[in-house]
């Protein structure tokens, strides 16, 4: 691949001195080696070649990292990556010890804001421009923000706060590809696209005339309103009328129309807004024909595109929920299915396609999408609201006032529990546990398997209250879930092996690596199934028959389930040596999940490690056969 003008390209200084022929030519480099890199290590690559134009002229017109360009979510920003130095280390994107896939404030001056989570970036660029204007430094401020980010409360709220922010210099770019992850759902995608249909175009272009003239935004405004009033012109865009100059629509992937269009913006002061249109997938033929399939895929040849694995992968615990939804929603007609925004990682095509009726994918709208459940529940209905741990921290005040307070009959699927590898500590689903046991009225089971997760979810759906499940990323140990729609006895633990002087309360998955360990160990091993309400029976015999216990959980140690184990012996007044063994306090990098897992301690062999170091002398097998003898 020919990389004559890219290899030129060590800092975003390089490319003032491109013209605009070397540009496009650049543009062309760069795209073939996101493909390429991408390719070779897996990441999000449809988001990424949308965004190769709009990451060259941004860098080209503005004097970073002096300006300030924030992404949002940052799943398309390693363009901009590339061309701030650290091309070399694409090779290690989202590897350990490598370069993350979003944008990270320690990686790199350039990157101004760390992110991964959606729809944060105008806020935090506002903020950044009401902090220069009142220290008196000159300096623009970007957010690039794409049309599904933008349907996000937050998107909204920073925008209602800007549009009255006077002399901030705030520009918002929003990169509209018509997708979000998957297609775009909402009133607002709707309006875009009708902004970008005949009707509205005239108009827009007559605005971004009017900017170009440097009329004063809020003039400017006046003028239109007073000419919509006369009838004279067509109305004004919701951008405008929040207070914004609207620009555009404009290609943004045609540099002679971003390059002047960013030039001209870049010197006016107050809330700019720039539309951009691009296609997601950009010049790989198979990702713009299927987005959807190359918005995060692992490794692959691009010449032959993504391939359908020929043996049967096992299943995944998201594959799990997929199908206990369907065939739950096939026995209950009261049961309704909301996403948002995450349709494939959550497993729900299946449903969307047999009960489209009783699907709702909401938006990125995590906030809505759980007092929108709680609404639903009040009707009589049953809702499931399928969601990954980390965008749950989203909803957290509607799960407690909306949800939990009055008791509602809200079911919480909550995947990517734990640790998720390669996109780190952004998407890590590690507090969950820890922030829901301690709200009343909140079930929290913790499966250990496939089979488990079909049990408990259809134990938590019966459950007519607030009931979460949690589960992780990826495959389990391949216990065969059945079709079955059986559930357990709520609150009830398991024991899965009997041993001696040691028992391990196992609270999810990692129920699996403690059964590895406990047969060099001859522990006990017992799969805890809730750890609210906890078998607090369970707690106390193991407590009374073993010398030790040992609390196991791929969540926060700090006030997870070891924790509510703890706080039981202590109220019954039961005094046994607790090692409490789970994730520590601080952030995990990305990396490879398993690998993850054991750097923290928590696979078979670091359990029987940390087992053994606590309890030596316990454990010593002279010492204590000599005394059963
Ligand atoms: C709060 C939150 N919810 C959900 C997601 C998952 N997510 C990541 S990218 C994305 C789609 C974003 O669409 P858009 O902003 O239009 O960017 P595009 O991929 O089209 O470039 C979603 C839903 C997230 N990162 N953060
Ligand atoms: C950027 C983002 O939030 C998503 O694209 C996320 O990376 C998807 O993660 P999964 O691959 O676990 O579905
Ligand atoms: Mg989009």
């Amino acid at each position: 691949m020919k990389t004559e003008l890219l290899d030129r390209i060590q800092s975003p200084a390089d490319l003032k001195s491109l013209d605009r022929r070397d540009l496009k030519q650049l543009a062309d480099e760069l795209r073939g080696f996101v493909l390429d890199s991408v390719s070779r290590t897996g990441g999000h690559l449809s988001s990424n070649l949308g965004t190769v134009e709009l990451a060259i002229a941004l860098h080209a017109v503005f004097d970073t990292p002096h300006d300030r360009i924030v992404w949002d979510v940052g799943h398309q920003s390693y363009p901009h990556k590339i061309l701030t130095g650290r091309r070399a280390e694409m090779d290690r994107l989202r590897q350990a010890g490598g370069i993350s896939g979003f944008p990270r404030r320690a990686e790199s001056p350039y990157d101004a804001f760390g992110t991964a989570h959606s729809s944060t970036s105008i806020s935090a660029a506002l903020g950044m421009a009401v902090a220069s204007r009142n220290a008196g430094i000159e300096r623009r401020h970007i957010a690039v923000i794409g049309d599904g980010a933008m349907s996000a409360g937050m998107a909204f709220e920073a925008m209602n706060n800007a549009g009255v922010t006077p002399d901030v210099n705030l520009l918002v770019v929003l990169n509209d590809n018509d997708m979000s992850i998957s297609p775009p759902v909402g009133a607002l995608n709707r309006y875009l696209a009708r902004l970008m249909s005949g009707r509205f175009y005239a108009a827009a272009r007559n605005v971004g005339k009017a900017v170009l003239q440097r009329v004063p935004p809020m003039l400017e405004l006046a003028r239109r309103f007073e000419e919509h009033a006369k009838g004279m012109v067509t109305p004004a865009t919701l951008f405008e009328e929040l207070g914004f100059n609207y620009v555009g629509p404009i290609d943004g992937h045609d540099l002679d129309a971003l390059m002047p269009t960013l030039q001209n913006l870049s010197v006016l002061p107050g809330p700019q807004f720039l539309h951009v249109v691009t296609r997601k997938g950009q010049g790989y033929k198979l990702a713009e024909a299927d987005p959807v399939l190359y918005h995060g895929p692992g490794k692959f040849d691009p010449a032959v595109g993504i391939q359908q694995a020929k043996a049967p992968a096992r299943r995944t615990f998201t594959q799990v929920f997929g199908q206990w939804l369907c065939d739950m929603a096939a026995q209950d007609d009261k049961l309704v299915g909301v996403t948002p925004a995450m349709r494939e990682g959550s497993g729900m095509v299946e449903f969307e396609q047999r009960f489209p009726a009783r699907y709702f994918d909401v938006g990125i709208a995590e906030q809505h999408a759980v007092t929108f459940a709680a609404g639903i529940a009040c009707e009589a209905h049953k809702p499931v609201l399928a969601i990954y741990s980390t965008f749950l921290q989203r909803g957290y005040d509607q799960l407690v006032h909306d949800v939990a307070l009055q008791n509602l009959d809200v079911t919480f699927a909550l995947d990517r529990a734990g640790l998720v590898g390669a996109d780190g500590a952004t998407h890590a689903g590690n507090y969950d546990i820890a922030f829901l046991r301690c709200i009343p009225n909140m079930v929290v089971a913790t499966p250990s398997d496939e089979r488990e997760t079909r049990l408990l979810l259809s134990t938590c759906y019966r459950y007519p209250g607030p009931a979460s499940v949690r589960y992780p990323r990826g495959a389990g140990c391949g216990a065969e879930p059945g079709t079955a729609l059986d559930d357990v006895p709520l609150g009830k633990g398991v024991v899965r092996r009997q041993g001696r002087r040691v028992a391990i309360l196992g609270f999810g998955t990692l129920v699996q690596a403690a059964l590895a360990a406990a047969e060099n160990l001859d522990a006990t091993v017992a799969d805890m199934r809730f750890v609210k309400p906890l078998d607090q029976e369970l707690v106390l015999s193991l407590a009374a028959s073993h010398d030790a216990l040992v609390t196991l959980e791929e969540g926060a140690i700090m006030g997870g389930a070891g924790s509510a184990v703890t706080e039981a012996l202590n109220e019954a007044g039961i005094t046994v040596p607790v090692l409490q063994l789970g994730l520590p306090d601080r952030f995990i990098d990305h990396g490879e999940q398993g690998s993850l897992l054991a750097g923290v301690g928590l696979d078979a062999k670091g359990i029987e490690a940390s087992i053994r170091a606590r309890y030596a002398a316990l454990l010593e097998p002279s010492a204590q056969d000599g005394q059963a003898a």
